[in-house]
């Protein structure tokens, strides 16, 4: 199978070209090529599609084989992608996604895309379609009991389900191994949940470590990364717009509050090109 590595500020997938390739067992295959030491090694797999709606399909599936609704740093490497291989001339694109059709916006220096801009959408707040199991109108500022600590969770979703919890204690230092997976699999969470450990720096600027639902820690979750600046407006700690610092870089994402969309701005990184041997048995 033909593939491409790419990253967005670490968040790395295996990318296949479903315009020349074919994926019948996507689960599997994305199982099989997140594997650090028996695959490829990545975050999970991102398949780019055609597309009766929009100008190209993004399916992504997590290291574990589930599927993603949507993935913020894997839809800024798919405009790479289509733009940098030929597949489109166009800077303004729109993308499918189980989490509905986004609009994105591509900065192209020397030939290349470098920075792609995100209309990610208006987040979701209420609780029923997020999923969480809370008696509120939106779920901010609740408190969550997990392993017998009690934490403050604001949950939002961009178009995925996001848990996020503002912390005094300097996230660098969590061990998140040990409190990701009871945060994921909590039972306010019918679907499982990605979760963000915040510190607020100041009124512009979050740092962030995340566990992902699907694929452990990563160095970087793009619609984390919205969740949290919309949860930092929320609870009136930072303003419209922010930097979110993540293990792997940076991200601009900017609010304007209510029904209106939230953009996120960064790069989009290739690393190789290449070519794995899938074993028979998901071929
Ligand atoms: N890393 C992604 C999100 C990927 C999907 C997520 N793990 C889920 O299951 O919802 C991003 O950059 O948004």
């Amino acid at each position: 199978m033909k593939f491409t590595k790419m990253h967005g500020i670490g968040n790395d997938y295996v990318y296949v070209n479903c315009l020349e390739e074919a994926v019948d067992r996507p689960e599997e295959t994305a199982k099989f090529v997140s594997d650090r030491h028996f695959g490829v090694g990545s975050d999970g797999l991102i398949l780019i599609r055609p597309s009766q709606k929009a100008d190209f399909e993004m399916a992504m599936y997590n290291a574990d084989g589930s599927r993603g609704e949507m993935c913020g740093n894997g839809i800024r490497c798919v405009a790479k992608y289509v733009y940098d291989y030929g597949l489109t001339d166009k800077t303004r694109i729109q993308v499918e996604t189980l989490a509905g059709i986004k609009e994105l916006d591509l900065t192209v220096e020397n030939g290349k895309v470098s920075l792609v801009k995100v209309n990610m959408g208006a987040p979701e707040l209420s609780p029923e379609k997020i999923p969480v199991l809370a008696q509120a109108e939106q779920a901010v500022n609740l408190p969550l009991e997990v392993d017998g600590i009690m934490y403050q969770m604001t949950c939002v979703s961009m178009g995925n389900p996001h848990c996020v919890i503002f912390m005094k204690e300097d996230v660098r230092e969590l061990d998140l191994e040990k409190i990701g997976p009871s945060f994921e699999n909590h039972p306010r969470f019918p679907r499982r949940v990605n979760t963000e450990f915040v510190n607020v720096i100041d009124r512009h600027t979050l740092r962030m470590r995340v566990w992902e639902r699907g694929s452990g820690e990563t160095l970087a979750c793009g619609t984390g990364a919205c969740a949290v600046a919309v949860a930092g407006i929320l609870n009136d700690k930072t303003e419209h717009e922010a930097a979110v610092h993540l293990l792997g870089g940076n991200l601009h994402i900017a609010w304007e509050g209510g029904d209106s969309p939230v953009y996120m701005t960064g790069p989009a990184t290739a690393v190789f090109d290449g070519e794995v041997i899938l074993p028979e048995d998901i071929k």
